[in-house]
């Protein structure tokens, strides 16, 4: 069989390769209005004007063919036909942001000399017609020798003129008319040249764009800019709380009718253990903080569609760089605050390997989403409701506290990895500050749906087949009557020999339980304890409890505080020590990784344990 037509979407980074791949092909990868979205080539099909179906690949962006980062080398494979196993391009799509042509001209002049059938998208017309720019299409076209198609990829126009000029391109094998050398031209000539053609084409208001200025002004501003990125943080903790307490009700309602109606069903017995105490008891205690993963997503989602984000990572720059991080770090790094993997994944995009170990490194410290259900709990049962006045909770500020404790522990940690282990010099900051977007409320419920849909599927695969394994280890074997079914089980014990090494942090056997099976992932500690709970009291009425509530009031505050240190720092996620030990291709990384969070997970919960006592928290 021929494999089909390969097209490659190429262009520089945040020129909208993605926004068009998802219009052309149904897909819906990750969109965003920052550089650096995309790491991976990613593929899709899509039909020609003339019905003829060709594969599209989406790609990483690139500001040039001599590549710097390895997400950017493979752009360069792929499009010179050099990526092992793949076939050459029938033809490439230049994605040209239609605003910041200049700029982007310079790369589609080194593509055009590749000598592929190329067709150029001109994308974003949309934004550079509000900032009063006209673009003469033919003219560009006429310049570089290529079909130009404007288009608006988010908005789906120009599609159809885009299938039409590939249809033409396709299988064409007439080399563009103004083939240069441009390819091995310098820099500057090309800058040149890019300069000269982006002047000829483009119309330019008198009055630019002062607006976004203005805003920047503020917002880039070294005092006020990072004043305001606090309160937006502050703000969006304070939310996970306040907003969710509705929604989590519901949650709870539903599953202890789930639960009520499967005690009532099934005989007194192991059978009706293992649903009741383990399967409801271990899927639902995480289930329920779906609403709170949801608005912590909802912020990063808007905040990442406006083009915030990368001023945000312009202001910590300065702080970066006083730890030796390069500010390419600090996207991989806020990505982490979803999942360290995909934080990990965006490490490509910095170019130097000691920066980028570094980034691998740390990012495991940034607070992932599979941390909050832990947090919710522990802060739920130990931490009162109050009102710290202002309409302040102090259960937020608890929160905001934990987030801010790992990022200063991630820096501490640079800080230190930067003068031992990953010594060099920092890179520097060059990332260009995207234009504001009113975020697109469909895009965002788009991602908070596959959030939710990763989140359920997570809950109903891993935390699902490691409730039932631990209900197992939990409830065999048997006890004796008088004994205690889970310290006389096989996890019980297992604990047991835990239990003497973590004392001396203020942990108990509870806690030394629910930490192992939490490797697997940090939700399993909530689950656990759930378990635990559930098997351990004959009482009915504990069924009717949340983890929160049964958990409330049984530990020290000390405990409490220690474990919640302990989860800022413990490398508990079996996935990302296997994406470390992928993107840095050894086992040594992810081992060093693993033990130097280990023992900074044990230091920072004893000495909280140890203040805490001796503040008489106790
Ligand atoms: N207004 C407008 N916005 C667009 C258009 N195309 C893309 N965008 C937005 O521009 C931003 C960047 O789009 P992406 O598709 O992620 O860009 P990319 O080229 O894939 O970027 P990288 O993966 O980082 O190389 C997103 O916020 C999109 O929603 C367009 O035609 N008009
Ligand atoms: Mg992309």
């Amino acid at each position: 069989m021929n494999p089909l037509p390969l097209v490659a979407l190429v262009g520089n980074p945040n020129a909208g390769k993605s926004a068009l791949f998802n219009a052309l092909t149904g897909a819906r990868q990750k969109v965003g209005n920052y550089p650096g979205v995309t790491v991976e080539r990613k593929s899709g099909r899509f039909s020609l004007d003339d019905g003829r179906p060709v594969e599209l690949v989406d790609l990483p962006g690139t500001y040039s063919l001599d590549p710097g980062s390895p997400d950017e080398a493979v752009t360069r494979d792929v499009v010179t036909g050099h990526q092992a196993g793949e076939r050459p391009p029938a033809a490439i799509v230049i994605v040209v942001d239609a605003g910041n042509l200049d700029n982007h001209l310079r790369f589609a002049l080194q593509l055009v000399a590749l000598g592929l059938p190329t067709v150029m998208a001109l994308n974003m017309v949309d934004m550079a017609e509000r900032d009063g720019l006209t673009i003469d299409a033919e003219m560009l076209s006429r310049e570089l020798g290529i079909p130009v198609v404007p288009t608006v990829a988010v908005r789906r126009r120009g599609l159809d003129e885009l299938r039409a000029a590939l249809g033409k391109a396709v299988g064409s094998n007439a080399a563009p008319e103004v083939a240069e050398a441009a390819e091995h031209s310098s820099y500057t000539a090309l800058q040149r040249r890019a300069r000269a053609i982006a002047a000829a084409a483009t119309t330019r208001p008198e009055v630019t764009r002062d607006a976004a200025e203005r805003i920047d002004r503020v917002l880039l501003h070294p005092v006020a800019g990072l004043a305001i990125l606090l309160a937006l943080l502050f703000v969006m903790f304070q939310a996970v709380f306040a907003w969710s307490e509705a929604p989590i009700g519901w949650i709870e309602d539903g599953f202890s009718v789930i639960q009520g109606a499967a005690t009532d069903a099934l005989p007194a017995g192991l059978l009706r253990s293992l649903v009741v105490d383990g399967l409801i008891a271990g899927v639902g205690s995480v289930v329920v903080f779906l609403p709170q993963i949801l608005i912590l997503f909802l912020f990063i989602l808007v905040l990442e569609a406006s083009g915030y984000m990368v001023r945000a990572a312009f202001l910590m720059d300065k702080l970066m760089a006083g730890v030796g991080l390069s500010g390419r770090a600090f996207i991989p790094l806020l990505s982490s605050f979803a999942c360290a993997i995909p934080g990990i994944m965006a490490t490509r995009t910095i170019d130097d390997p000691k920066d980028r170990l570094t980034t691998i490194l740390i990012a495991p410290l940034m607070t992932c989403s599979a941390r909050l259900p832990v947090y919710a709990v522990i802060i739920g049962a130990f931490i009162p409701a109050r009102d710290m006045g202002y309409g302040i909770g102090l259960q937020g500020l608890v929160l905001f506290g934990l987030y801010i404790a790992g990022i200063l522990g991630a820096m501490a940690a640079a800080f230190i990895l930067r003068r031992t282990v990953t010594r060099g010099a920092a890179g520097t900051f060059m990332m260009e500050l995207p234009r504001y977007q009113w975020p697109d409320p469909r895009d965002i419920l788009i991602g908070l749906a596959q959030r939710a849909w990763i989140f359920l599927r997570r809950a109903g695969t891993l935390i699902l087949a490691a409730s039932l394994l631990l209900w197992l280890l939990l409830s065999f074997p048997q006890a004796p009557e008088g004994r205690s079914q889970v310290e006389y089980s096989a996890a019980g014990c297992i604990a047991s020999v835990l239990e003497p090494v973590v004392r001396p942090i203020g942990f108990n056997h509870e806690i030394a339980l629910a930490i192992i099976p939490a490797m697997a992932a940090r939700e399993v500690a909530v689950a656990a304890l759930g378990t635990v709970y559930s098997i351990e009291s004959d009482d009915e009425t504990v069924l009717e409890q949340t983890v929160t509530e049964r958990l409330s009031g049984r530990w020290p505050l000390p405990t409490a505080l220690a474990f919640l240190m302990w989860f800022v720092f413990a490398p508990q996620c079996l996935s990302t020590i296997a994406v470390i030990r992928r993107e840095t291709n050894s086992w040594r990384w992810p081992l060093f990784a693993l033990g130097y969070l280990f023992v900074l997970a044990y230091i920072a919960a004893g000495a909280t344990f140890w203040t805490a006592t001796a503040l008489g928290l106790g």
